[in-house]
């Protein structure tokens, strides 16, 4: 079997790493971030030398650190911990970054730098702590030659976006900035390029003249209790569709770059978020509450925060113009997953019509999935049509070990492969088409039971196929999510 290597690892690798984890010991810090450095570690995908130098708001020194952070991967890992005495002893701690005073840390990364080491700055604090925190960084000196790895979300609307763009722009070069969204570093999303731009019999018919609709639907069975309070402040289109679902569709209906060299991919994403058309929210966006939403500790009586939204996006490119792509999640819904699914259309001459709904659909959930149902001949002496569909899991192709999608993030930054990251462009364009939901026109969410698939108001958006991605039929719910 030929093995062409799209990898690009370990030759840009830095020999020595220098991470400063900004807000180490929060809830992401610890169950996400360092949780994919001691996966790295354990698969020997670190750099040659390297050290991790938490902050905090709190300083009580290297070792409650350390013991913290293994308390967390006790509760959150099933990574063996093993290496963990090895991993701790990289590990310090330290007072968090001021503007205005000096910071204990600032010699020790000062030599590393002058040995030549890569400093990568990663902010997992809230959102409204990412300027202050860049200018505290810069006015430190610590941004020269750095990568800054920002959370999600960058920018809660449009204004909050552009505010902070300017100030990183202010301190650091575009090439410097990695803003995390973690469905671009899956495994099934990455998978779309390949499938796609690698087999002819998928890029022939990745356009409108063969494909009826497109669905990217990310249910979830979750509940929100346990971050009530950013839940409600945030809601179902600002947490997932104006990031993580308008992501995957770019990556859908992007046009073919001639290499997926960083620059090329970026700039393809880019072009076809400049063809975004603003959502409607009258005709295409349905939003949702689940019942019993209000009930929750830290939800507001009269909250109109949306659970679920679905949404029908146009991309007003040659390849798509006319081919509705349907976004949807939501909460406390009958089932999980995280399905991308082409529905391809039905031959209009020919001897012999569909039986079925013929469709691609790829799973971006774990390690990814593709499934094709397509139309056969049943077996038997008449010639009788039947649908069928063949399911090849991605981790059984072939050797080779998948990184969870966060792991997968880390490493890319610490080679300098920015092509499972937004942009600043890709960002304001999805604001831009986002932007209509934000004012008077933003729809009242209407309730659903929680274990449904949401309001049945959502199934006008969907063509007569209906919604590939049904509740199970025992009602039991499926995972799929992650
Ligand atoms: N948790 C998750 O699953 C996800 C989180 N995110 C994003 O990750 C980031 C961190 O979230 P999460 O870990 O959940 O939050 P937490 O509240 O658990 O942790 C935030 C950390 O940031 C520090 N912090 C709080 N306020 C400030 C401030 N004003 N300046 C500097 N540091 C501060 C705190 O430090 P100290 O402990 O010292 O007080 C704390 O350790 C957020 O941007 C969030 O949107 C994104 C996706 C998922
Ligand atoms: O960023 C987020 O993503 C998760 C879903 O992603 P997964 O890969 O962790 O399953 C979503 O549940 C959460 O609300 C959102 O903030």
């Amino acid at each position: 079997m030929q093995h062409v290597d799209l990898s690009h690892t370990d030759p840009d690798l830095p020999e020595h790493l220098v991470l400063i984890l900004h807000g180490s010991r929060g809830d992401l810090s610890k169950r996400m971030v360092l949780a994919s450095l001691y996966l790295l570690h354990r698969r020997g995908l670190l750099p040659r030398t390297w050290q991790i130098i938490g902050t905090g708001q709190v300083d009580d020194g290297d070792d409650a650190f350390r013991a913290e952070v293994r308390d967390a991967f006790e509760e959150h890992t099933d990574q063996p911990l093993d290496a963990f005495d090895e991993f701790a002893q990289h590990l310090s701690y330290a007072y968090q970054v001021e503007k205005d005073s000096p910071w204990s840390r600032a010699d020790d990364v000062a030599a590393a730098v002058a040995d030549g080491a890569l400093v990568v700055h990663y902010l997992a604090i809230p959102p409204t702590a990412f300027a202050p925190a860049t200018e505290a960084l810069a006015a430190q000196g610590l941004l020269d030659g750095a990568r800054v790895v920002y959370e999600k979300p960058f920018g809660t609307s449009p204004e909050t976006f552009a505010e902070l763009d300017d100030l990183v722009h202010e301190h650091l070069d575009e090439s410097q900035v990695f803003r995390i969204d973690h469905f671009l570093a899956k495994e099934g999303t990455q998978n779309l390029h390949v499938l796609r731009f690698a087999n002819e019999l998928f890029k022939s018919v990745w356009n409108r003249e063969h494909v009826l609709e497109v669905q990217v639907d990310v249910p979830e069975t979750l509940d929100v209790a346990q971050r009530a309070s950013f839940y409600d402040a945030t809601g179902a289109a600002l947490d997932m569709l104006v990031t993580h679902l308008f992501q995957v569709a770019s990556e859908v209906a992007l046009e073919t770059p001639d290499t997926l060299e960083v620059d090329e991919l970026v700039a393809a994403r880019e072009e076809v978020f400049r063809h975004f058309r603003e959502l409607d929210p009258e005709d295409d966006v349905v939003l949702g509450q689940f019942d019993g939403y209000t009930a929750i500790d830290g939800v507001a009586d009269d909250s109109q925060t949306d659970t679920y939204v679905a949404a029908r996006l146009w991309i007003d490119t040659d390849r798509w113009r006319g081919v509705p792509f349907v976004l949807r999640t939501g909460k406390r819904l009958a089932r999980g997953a995280q399905r991308v699914t082409l529905i391809i259309r039905s031959p209009e001459s020919g001897p012999l019509g569909g039986v079925g709904i013929d469709s691609v659909s790829v799973s971006i959930a774990g390690d990814g999935r593709i499934e094709i149902s397509t139309t056969v001949k049943r077996p038997g002496p008449e010639l009788v049509l039947a649908q069928g569909t063949a399911v090849l899991d991605f981790d059984d192709v072939a050797v080779g070990e998948a990184l969870p999608p966060y792991a997968s993030a880390v490493h890319d930054v610490l080679v300098g492969d920015r092509r499972a990251f937004t942009t600043s462009a890709t960002l304001h364009e999805a604001w831009r088409a986002f932007a209509p939901l934000l004012g008077e026109r933003r729809p009242t969410p209407v309730p659903y039971a929680p274990g449904s698939m949401g309001p049945a108001e959502a199934d006008r958006l969907v063509s007569d196929a209906g919604w590939c991605v049904t509740a199970p039929d025992d009602a039991a719910g499926t995972g799929e999510n992650s």
